[in-house]
C-alpha cells in the first residue's frame, strides 16, 4: 500500500465511526482491505467486531503483536470543510483510531508482501473508548491460540509535530473508572416545590461536592481526576425533575487512590440521598488498569528511535488519559507510544484534524523497528 492508498483508507474510515462493539462497517471495511492483500503468509480470524491477522514468519522464534483500536466516539464532528467528514451524524473518530487502524494496515500491507522473520500478529481491537474490548479479547480462544510474546501500540498526540515519538518506561497512562450515578426523587409541578424532591437541585449539589474529592481527600503529592462529562435531568422547564443522572470518569496513578476516591464518592452520594430524600445508585462501568510500559522493550524502542535521523524523541510525561491497552501490557511485555500528528485541537475535540503526513512516517518507523528484531 502506498501513501496515497493509506490516506484514502484513513479518509474512508474517518467517514464511518462506530462506537464500541458496533464496529460493523469498520470491521467489514478492514476485512475487505485485508482480503485484498497477498494471502501467502496470512491467517485471519474475527473476534466479535475485532479482527486478528497473523503473518507467518520465515524462521520465527517469537510472535510480535501490534494492536490498533477501531471504535469512534459519540461526538458531532465540527472539522472545517475537510470533504470527508463523518457520515454517521453524532459520531466521530475524534481520538485518532482511524489513524491507528490505517497505520496497522500499512504495516500489515508491507509484511504481506515481504515475509517477516518472526510471526507478527495484528490486533484490531473494538471498544477501547468503552465498554472495553481488550480485557475480554485477552480471554478469548482466538487470541489465546495466537498468544504473542511481545506487543506494541501507538496513540496519536496532536500536541507534537509530525515526526515526534514520545514514550517512557513505567506508567504512561492512568487507571480509569467510568462513573454513572442515578438519583431518583419525586417529580411535581414547578409551582409546588414543597411537594416534590427535585433531582436537578440534588444533582447540582452532588456535582459541586464531587469537585472536593480530589482537592480535599487526595494527598496533594499524589494525583487523581474526577471529571463529570454529562449531567441530565428533567423533561420540561416547568416540571420538577423526578430523576437525574450524572456521568463521569475517575483517573488515578495508583489503585489505592482509586479506592479512596470511590469510597468518598459513595459517602457523598449517601449524603445526597439523606439530604434530598432520594434514592441513588452508582455504577462504575468500565475500569481500565494503567498503561505500564515494560522496561526492556520500551528502552529498545527508545534507543532505536533516537538513532533515526527523521524522528524526534521526547521523553513523555505521565498522562491521566486511559487506555485498555493496559490490560495487554499486564500480560504481555511491551509498550505504547505517542505519535505526533500536529494539530491545535486535542483528543476528543470535535474539530480535531490530525496531519495525515504522520501515517507514512509511523508506518516506516514501525517497519524499520520490527525489521531490527
Ligand atoms: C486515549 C483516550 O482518550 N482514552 C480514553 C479512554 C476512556 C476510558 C473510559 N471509557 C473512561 O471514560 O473512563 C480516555 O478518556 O482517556
Amino acid at each position: 500500500m502506498n501513501a496515497l492508498d493509506l490516506i484514502k483508507i484513513r479518509r474512508d474510515l474517518h467517514q464511518i465511526p462506530e462506537i464500541g462493539f458496533n464496529e460493523i462497517k469498520t470491521q467489514a471495511y478492514l476485512l475487505n482491505k485485508i482480503n485484498e492483500l497477498p494471502q501467502d503468509f496470512l491467517e485471519i480470524k474475527t473476534w466479535r467486531t475485532g479482527i486478528l491477522v497473523k503473518v507467518n514468519g520465515s524462521h520465527s522464534e517469537k510472535t510480535i503483536a501490534y494492536r490498533a483500536d477501531i471504535d469512534g466516539l459519540p461526538i458531532k464532528e465540527r472539522t472545517n470543510g475537510i470533504g470527508y467528514q463523518s457520515t454517521h451524524d453524532g459520531f466521530m473518530h475524534a481520538c485518532g483510531h482511524d489513524f491507528h487502524m490505517t497505520i496497522a494496515l500499512g504495516v500489515l500491507g508491507y509484511y504481506s508482501n515481504n515475509q517477516p522473520a518472526h510471526n507478527l500478529l495484528f490486533i484490531f481491537q473494538p471498544a477501547e473508548e468503552g465498554p472495553g474490548g481488550a480485557e475480554p479479547m485477552l480471554k478469548s480462544e482466538e487470541l489465546r491460540e495466537w498468544w504473542p510474546d511481545e506487543i506494541m501500540a501507538l496513540h496519536i498526540a496532536p500536541e507534537y509535530p509530525v515526526g515526534t515519538i514520545s514514550t517512557r518506561v513505567g506508567m504512561l497512562f492512568a487507571n480509569t473508572s467510568e462513573l454513572f450515578i442515578t438519583l431518583k426523587g419525586k417529580g411535581g409541578h414547578a409551582a409546588y416545590p414543597h411537594t416534590a424532591n427535585d433531582m436537578v437541585v440534588a444533582a447540582s449539589h452532588l456535582v459541586t461536592q464531587l469537585q472536593s474529592v480530589v482537592s480535599r481527600n487526595i494527598n496533594p503529592l499524589d494525583a487523581g481526576v474526577v471529571t463529570i462529562g454529562v449531567i441530565k435531568g428533567g423533561t420540561k422547564q416547568n416540571i420538577i425533575a423526578e430523576e437525574a443522572t450524572i456521568e463521569g470518569t475517575i483517573r488515578t496513578k495508583s489503585m489505592e487512590t482509586m479506592q479512596i476516591i470511590k469510597q468518598r464518592i459513595q459517602q457523598l452520594v449517601q449524603g445526597v440521598e439523606v439530604g434530598f430524600t432520594c434514592e441513588a445508585s452508582i455504577d462504575y462501568g468500565a475500569n481500565y488498569c494503567q498503561v505500564y510500559n515494560e522496561q526492556e522493550r520500551t528502552e529498545e524502542f527508545i534507543e532505536f528511535t533516537k538513532k533515526r535521523p527523521e524522528a524526534v524523541f521526547i521523553e513523555s510525561p505521565e498522562a491521566m488519559t486511559g487506555e485498555d491497552f493496559g490490560y495487554f501490557l499486564e500480560e504481555i511485555p511491551g509498550f505504547m507510544f505517542w505519535l505526533g500528528v500536529n494539530n491545535q485541537y486535542g483528543l476528543h475535540d470535535a474539530r480535531l484534524e490530525p496531519d495525515e503526513e504522520a501515517i507514512e512516517f509511523a508506518v516506516h518507523h514501525l517497519i524499520s523497528f520490527i525489521n531490527t528484531k
